[in-house]
């Protein structure tokens, strides 16, 4: 088996109808303090901002533009719900190559994402029914 493995928890995905309301929720319901101002991805189809905690973050998600890989999961769950699980690994481009060796879908060429680094998502029917992101770690 390759040295491969995934690495620290970066974020947990929250698809929302309104990132606004949504981190209102957090801001005001759980005193959540640092919160980004929103940003677009209009490749990637999403508005987004973060809820930036101690030790990960969550990430607040909603659909941009027509073609919105979110739009589905959200006419499944209009009021919103757990999108996806973001993982760290040293190397996007060895990480693709490790999950398909072991058989995964992975769902995209690595692009980039909300933290101006490579990701790539691994089929929900691969994890127990959960997406996986795998976002190549920042280099500091
Ligand atoms: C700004 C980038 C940011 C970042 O962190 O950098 C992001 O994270 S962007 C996040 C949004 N982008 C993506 O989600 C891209 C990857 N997603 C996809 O390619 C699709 O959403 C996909 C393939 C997961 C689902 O596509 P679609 O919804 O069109 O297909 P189905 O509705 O037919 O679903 C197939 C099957 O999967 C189940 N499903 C769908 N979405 C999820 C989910 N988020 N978590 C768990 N399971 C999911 C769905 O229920 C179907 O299951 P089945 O048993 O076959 O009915
Ligand atoms: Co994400």
């Amino acid at each position: 088996m390759s040295e491969f493995k995934i690495g620290p928890l970066n974020h947990v995905g929250v698809a929302v109808p309104s990132i606004e309301e949504a981190a209102n929720t957090y801001r005001e319901l759980y005193g959540a303090i640092d919160i980004t101002e929103p940003g677009e991805m209009e490749a990637q189809g999403v508005r987004f901002c973060f809820v930036n905690l101690p030790n990960s973050q969550i990430e607040l998600i909603e659909p941009f533009g027509e073609n919105s890989p979110i739009v589905n999961f959200l006419k499944k769950n209009p009021k919103g719900g757990q999108h996806h699980v973001c993982f760290e690994v040293d190397d996007i481009h060895e990480a693709k190559k490790v999950m398909e060796e072991r058989g995964a879908t992975v769902l995209n060429e690595p692009r980039i994402g909300a933290h101006g680094t490579l990701i790539i998502f691994v089929h929900p029917k691969n994890s127990n029914g959960v997406l996986i992101e795998l976002m190549e770690a920042p280099k500091h």
